[in-house]
């Protein structure tokens, strides 16, 4: 981005390059929205599945699926998806079926209008007309096909034709994290530039009937979307003031992990892979994924004064507040364990757990929400932490300022 000036001999006009923000980046306004198809508590999801499925005779799976269920910290979700739906399009369980025609066909609207209720939600908190927005960063892995859902959402939402797009997929539950990571790029990097970050998800592309591979992925996913208007200073007349800012960013990748988590388009939909070690492998590598975040990452210079220093004294970790994609109940386990944290520091993450699952990329929004609903009791510094497929771990260092 540029603007106009004379040049240095008075002559014409001359492109001159935007100059940087002032100060970090920050949330300036953060909006969420379910599916209004079905609200499923997660007790009777067992049954009905089997049952819209044909799939009743395969009781060891419903019992194994009614176990995980009953231990996945979840007590009702949303979907897309409804019974009505689903008995016009068989194709969508049997696996003798084509079926990705149908999946991206409904996919086309309902993403693109999912993320528009959450960001117009995101817009009217932040106080400026959605015209004002200069990027737009989309992330999903439940749509395929260009023009994508980032310029679908661009038009319901009456975005400038100059808005700059860029479209994320396939990036699983670290979606969310990784678009945050590249809104305050762009809006330290481009001063005024406001940024709307939209992740929208419903698990009709991978919906099947259940199989041995699948229980944990029907036991746990929902469908919503969340979006945040990120922006620096300086800040304009009747904008929202900064929520969380967003201090420092770093993405890890564990080596040899790629196994762990997958996707895979196929004539049948999504193929999604968890393997039974992904609690335990983010278990071991959360910690040294905060020590750089924390430590300043890549970035000598980042890592003094203004960050806080959690690594030592007696604190520690509990000195934060900690916004944590709750990928399942286990991971969450697994983090309060190895971080040695107190019972309520991921309550937010438990909170969205039980009432909306594991909404992928946009559940990371859901956890800021909550989070900022409980502001005024947080300390001052605190930790995101998204992972997906890669294994990916992303992490940002935020402080909520008073
Ligand atoms: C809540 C769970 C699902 C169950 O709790 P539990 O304490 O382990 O319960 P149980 O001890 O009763 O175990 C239930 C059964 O499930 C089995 N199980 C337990 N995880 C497994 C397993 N990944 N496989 C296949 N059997 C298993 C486990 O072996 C056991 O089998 P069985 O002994 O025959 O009863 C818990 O295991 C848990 O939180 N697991 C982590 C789930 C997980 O990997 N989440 C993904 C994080 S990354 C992310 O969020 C998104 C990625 C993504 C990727 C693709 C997309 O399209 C979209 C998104």
């Amino acid at each position: 981005m540029g603007s106009c000036g004379t040049n240095s001999n008075g002559h014409g006009t001359a492109v001159v390059p935007r100059p940087h923000a002032q100060g970090p980046a920050a949330m300036l306004g953060i909006g969420t929205a379910n599916p209004t198809g079905v609200l499923m508590p997660q007790d009777v999801f067992p049954d009905t599945l089997f049952r819209l499925t044909n799939s009743d005779h395969l009781t060891h799976l419903k019992q194994k699926l009614t176990r995980i269920c009953g231990n996945a910290g979840i007590d009702k979700r949303h979907f897309h998806l409804t019974e009505e739906a689903l008995a016009a399009h068989p194709e969508l369980f049997d696996p003798e079926l084509l079926s990705l025609d149908t999946r991206v066909d409904m996919t086309v609207d309902a993403v693109p209008k999912l993320a528009q209720c959450a960001a117009a939600k995101a817009i009217a908190e932040w106080g400026r007309p959605a015209t004002e927005i200069t990027h737009l960063v989309f992330t999903t892995y439940s749509a395929c096909g260009a023009p994508s859902a980032d310029l679908r959402l661009a038009t319901l939402l009456g975005l400038r034709p100059t808005v700059s797009r860029t479209m994320l997929s396939l990036h699983g539950c670290y979606g969310g994290g990784r678009a945050l990571g590249l809104a305050k790029e762009l809006a330290e990097n481009n001063r005024g530039a406001r940024v709307l970050v939209a992740c929208s998800e419903t698990t009709l592309v991978c919906f099947g009937a259940p199989d041995g591979g699948n229980l944990v992925g029907h036991a746990i996913f929902g469908d919503g979307a969340g979006a945040v208007i990120v922006g620096a200073g300086p800040f304009l007349e009747g904008e929202q003031r900064p929520i969380f800012e967003m201090v420092h960013a770093t993405q890890t990748t564990v080596p040899k992990t790629e196994h762990a988590l997958g996707m895979q388009v196929s004539g049948g939909g999504i193929d999604f892979h968890l393997s039974i070690q992904v609690p335990t492998l983010i278990g071991h590598n959360v910690q040294g994924c905060l020590i750089h975040a924390f430590c300043g990452g890549d970035d000598d210079d980042i890592g003094g004064a203004h960050l806080p220093s959690p690594l030592s004294g007696n604190g520690k970790w509990n000195d934060l507040f900690w916004a944590v994609h709750p990928g399942g109940r286990l991971i969450l386990d697994n983090i309060d364990k190895v971080l040695k944290l107190e019972p309520e520091k991921l309550a937010a993450s438990r909170r969205v757990l039980r009432e909306y699952g594991n909404m992928s990329g946009a559940t990371i929004v859901f956890v800021l929400d909550e989070l900022r609903r409980r502001r005024s009791l947080l300390p001052e510094w605190g930790a995101m932490l998204a992972f997906g497929p890669g294994v990916t771990i992303e992490t940002m260092v935020l402080r909520c300022p008073r």
